[in-house]
């Protein structure tokens, strides 16, 4: 017989609020890494669901009862004492008050201004995966031009876009640049994230916030593209994921949805093909897109989507 690794899965719940803000609480005195902050939750028990585990855990840890959970993204990580597959849901829906019942403590936390330490060593990508935006925009020259294009990013940015994939694959890499360029410095003007497409060596040299890869540059790499902060893939299969997982990506786009103007011809996904490919659980947020907008977030989330990627979407 071989050897095979135990795995215990685990469903750990991030409590959202509206504005953002997310829920961590300290290990009780007595268990493995105590004093370390974590989502509560907790192990599946023999028969249960992770949704199921996930429900009795957050009632017995803190004397809630979760009406709204969407699954998220799911890591597998190895300890000294056990190698654990967390499967981590989004919670935007609870009744009842939050109660401290395993003399635990609670904090509600923001993004990038974490007021507590040391988290669990498990969750690193997991904090970085609450840093990504409920929406993404993809540049749009080539439909818009690029005068009313940079107009529409401006009142983008002005209300609020805080991250764009800069995809013009009808410029030549002079034109490309030089619209990246003007780009960066708009965009952080207004502390907006500037992803370049697939041009790995321009966003080093420029110091863009890092690389969206499509899926066949994502196919040619060996290994995740060093000295960028944020590296992306686009995915249509299970395979383009499994890809993206080894060369560690930071979030993946994957479609298309519906029926696009930039897809004409080829079949749309829909919300089911996404979920099927998905649903197996992926260590980073999955974006869904093609055909959708700011107003699909929701229902996306449904679908255990991070949110939506958006193009024509974005500029409306
Ligand atoms: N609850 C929770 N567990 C996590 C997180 N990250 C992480 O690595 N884990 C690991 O998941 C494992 C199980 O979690 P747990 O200790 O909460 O399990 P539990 O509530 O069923 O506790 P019990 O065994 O005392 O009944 C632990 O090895 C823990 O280190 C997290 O964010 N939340
Ligand atoms: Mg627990």
């Amino acid at each position: 017989m071989t050897d095979q690794i135990r795995i215990v899965d685990v469903a750990v719940g991030i409590l959202v609020k509206p504005d953002g803000q997310f829920l961590l609480g300290s290990r009780p005195a007595g268990k493995p890494f105590a004093g370390f902050w974590e989502f509560p939750g907790g192990k599946l028990e023999t028969g249960e669901t992770a949704l199921d585990a996930l429900s009795r855990e957050l009632h017995e840890e803190m004397g809630i009862t979760v009406t709204a959970a969407h699954p998220w993204l799911t890591q597998t990580f190895t300890y000294p004492h056990a190698t654990v597959r967390l499967h981590f849901f989004r919670v935007t829906g609870w009744l009842g008050e939050i109660q401290p019942r395993e003399g635990q403590q609670f904090a509600w936390q923001a993004n990038r201004a974490l007021t507590v330490s040391p988290i669990l060593p498990a969750n690193g990508p997991i904090m970085r995966g609450l840093q990504l935006p409920a929406t993404l925009a993809l540049s749009a020259v080539a439909q818009l031009g690029k005068e009313h294009w940079l107009a529409r990013l401006d009142a983008a940015l002005a209300h609020g876009l805080k991250w764009l994939i800069l995809r013009e694959p009808s410029l030549n890499k002079a034109e490309y640049a030089d619209l990246a360029q003007t780009v960066l410095v708009r965009a952080r003007s207004h502390g907006a994230h500037v992803l370049l497409h697939d041009r790995i060596d321009l966003a080093l040299a420029l110091g863009a916030d890092g690389v969206h890869l499509s899926a066949r540059a994502a196919a040619a790499q060996h290994h995740r593209p060093r000295g960028l902060d944020w590296v992306g893939a686009s995915v249509h299969n299970q395979v383009e994921l499994t890809q993206a997982q080894q060369i560690g990506v930071d979030y993946a786009l994957a479609g298309h949805i519906k029926d696009t103007a930039s897809h004409p011809g080829a079949a749309p996904m829909g919300w089911t093909g996404f979920n099927t490919l998905t649903h197996a659980g992926w260590p980073f947020p999955i974006y869904a897109i093609g055909g959708l907008s700011a107003t699909d977030v929701a229902e996306s989330q449904t679908y255990g989507a991070h949110g939506v990627a958006l193009l024509s979407g974005a500029w409306q």
